[in-house]
């Protein structure tokens, strides 16, 4: 993990309870990622020490998946451009702020990943093992 913004700040604008925000920033200090794509299936696996998510989606197509503060929601991830995903999701019951997320290759062949809650924006990048 190279760096990480507002984090907990994104996870207070979902409501997470302080106890929980803590134990996800301690996780989230040391994720590890896995990306695999194939055309336009990806398949992300993200582990930390107390929780590992896998999303496989097709870019263009909706799928299943979690918020982070892990609400189930549908996600519509298109091409931003031909490196960047940019994914809206939609709450599958209840109310929260808007989510989403966006994941980019940059120069520097790091992964940044976006996410959004409300106006609150956390940003993570990642380097390559
Ligand atoms: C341990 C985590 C916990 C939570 C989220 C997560 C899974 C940490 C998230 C890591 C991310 C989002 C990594 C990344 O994608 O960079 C909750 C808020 C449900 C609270 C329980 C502990």
């Amino acid at each position: 993990m190279k760096s990480s913004e507002n984090f907990e700040e994104l996870l207070k604008a979902l409501g997470v309870n302080v106890f929980l925000r803590k134990i996800a920033v301690a996780a989230a200090s040391r994720p590890s990622v896995e990306i695999e794509q194939q055309g336009e299936t990806l398949s992300i696996q993200t582990s930390t020490s107390v929780r590992t998510t896998h999303v496989t989606f097709t870019v263009g197509q909706t799928f299943n998946e979690a918020t982070v503060d892990g609400r189930p929601c549908t996600s519509f991830p298109i091409w931003d451009n031909d490196r960047k995903i940019t994914c809206e999701q939609t709450l599958l019951k209840g109310e929260g702020p808007r989510t989403s997320w966006t994941r980019e290759l940059n120069d520097n062949g790091e992964l940044v990943l976006t996410m959004n809650a409300g106006d609150v924006v956390c940003t993570r990048i990642y380097e390559r093992e």
